[in-house]
């Protein structure tokens, strides 16, 4: 970044900055980040907390708005020096279609690209995820694999799809020249199954075990180990990573996993760190039902959501892609971001566990 800029204090925009990742980087920017003097939120649905934030020293500029209209993201990008690109469609569930799950994930990046060079923006950070990698068609395990590690990332659901093209695109406009002149510098961040202050499918864990007495049955074996990263230090490495990326010899077109000092674990014994402490517990210690019942019940859940969908929309948490993906093991074990540009977590993992019961404790006061 010129010196100008730096000596300058910076405008960033954060697309889906109202997400549950979003809303911890525009928290993280904004106690963080010292050089900010706009921050603009952009997203689809903006929330009410964001009035609470236009109260301190930065510009808070909240904005509603659709990535997938080209003009409302260059209306939102022109001026910004630094772009964190987090909104998307996060379905593994069927809620969406795969054409909007494409239109918003892949086009509506695209048009993140473009506003970029065509009003000189000149950095720009990727949220992208370990599903670009896997776990692949074939279930092939990624055992605590780095970003080197050789794997065949075949895919056929919309999600990773759209994921892996958004990314291909974010790193191939890599050194495209802005408005200006001067070389585009983009990254992508990687995170693993994130969970923290604001995670739905926790929540969504937490009151079908009310509902079941307070008991969660197991599905998964315990064996199989499922990569776990805390949203603050995702939120943290999306900052620090956009306050580095001046060396764009080093980080311009680099991909980066995001990793903390989570255990590994299985999905649902990971989720049990949390909701076990708020009074849950985990029935079994291996999978109460036998793996081909468990195909079937998804695959009956997935012809339900199909025959229900011009009534109502069925979306539970086991279909045929949620299975196979809890069911396969994928953990990463790397330090990229900390050689490229010094990523420490900054929450250990007994305050990312701390802070993520406590919220699951308030969940409960706050549904009644
Ligand atoms: N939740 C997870 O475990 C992981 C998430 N990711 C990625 O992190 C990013 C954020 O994910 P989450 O915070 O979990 O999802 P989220 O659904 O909580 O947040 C996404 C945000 O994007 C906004 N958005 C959706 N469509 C939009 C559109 N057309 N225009 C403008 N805004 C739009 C939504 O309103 C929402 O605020 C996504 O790109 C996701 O692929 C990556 C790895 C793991
Ligand atoms: C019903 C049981 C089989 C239960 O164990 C299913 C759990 C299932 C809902 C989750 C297991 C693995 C999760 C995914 C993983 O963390 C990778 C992801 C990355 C993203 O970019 C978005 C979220 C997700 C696809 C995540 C979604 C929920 C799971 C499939």
């Amino acid at each position: 970044m010129a010196d100008s800029a730096r000596a300058q204090k910076l405008v960033y925009l954060v697309t889906g900055g109202c997400g549950f990742l979003g809303e911890h980087v525009v928290r993280m920017l904004l106690q963080r980040e010292p050089r900010l003097c706009e921050l603009r939120i952009f997203d689809l649905h903006l929330g009410p907390w964001l009035d609470e934030l236009k109260t301190g020293p930065v510009r808070v500029t909240a904005i509603q708005g659709d990535v997938t209209q080209a003009h409302e993201v260059a209306a939102a990008v022109a001026g910004a020096h630094v772009v964190i690109h987090t909104a998307g469609l996060v379905d593994v569930f069927g809620k969406a279609s795969p054409e909007t799950i494409h239109e918003v994930n892949v086009q509506g990046t695209q048009n993140v690209i473009e506003a970029c060079v065509q009003t000189g923006t000149q950095f720009l950070v990727y949220t992208s995820s370990m599903e670009v990698v896997g776990p692949n068609v074939k279930g092939h395990p990624f055992y605590r694999g780095n970003e080197d590690t050789p794997y065949e990332a075949v895919h056929r659901h919309p999600y990773p799809c759209s994921k892996a093209l958004a990314e291909r695109l974010v790193l191939e406009a890599n050194g495209r020249k802005v408005r200006g002149g001067l070389p585009l510098v983009t990254c992508a961040l990687r995170p693993t199954g994130i969970y923290g202050e604001g995670h739905q499918i926790m929540r969504d864990f937490y009151h079908q075990g009310l509902r079941l007495g307070g008991r969660l049955f197991r599905a998964i074996p315990a064996s199989v180990e499922h990569g776990r990263v805390y949203v603050g230090n995702v939120a943290w490495m999306h900052v620090l990573v956009a306050r580095e990326e001046q060396r764009a010899a080093l980080m311009g077109g680099q991909v980066y996993f995001c990793y903390d000092k989570s255990p590994y674990k299985s999905y649902e014994d990971f989720n049990m760190e949390f909701l076990r402490p708020c009074g849950l517990r985990l029935v079994g210690t291996r999978p109460l039902l036998p793996y081909w019942l468990l195909v079937f019940l998804a695959a009956l859940n997935a012809l339900l959501q199909w025959l229900l969908r011009p009534l109502l929309l069925y979306a539970p948490l086991l279909n045929p892609y949620t299975l196979a993906v809890a069911n396969t093991t994928f953990t990463v074990s790397t330090n990229k971001a900390q050689r490229h540009f010094g990523y420490e977590p900054l929450f250990s993992w007994e305050d990312s566990r701390t802070r993520t019961i406590r919220w699951v404790q308030g969940v409960e006061s706050s549904s009644q």
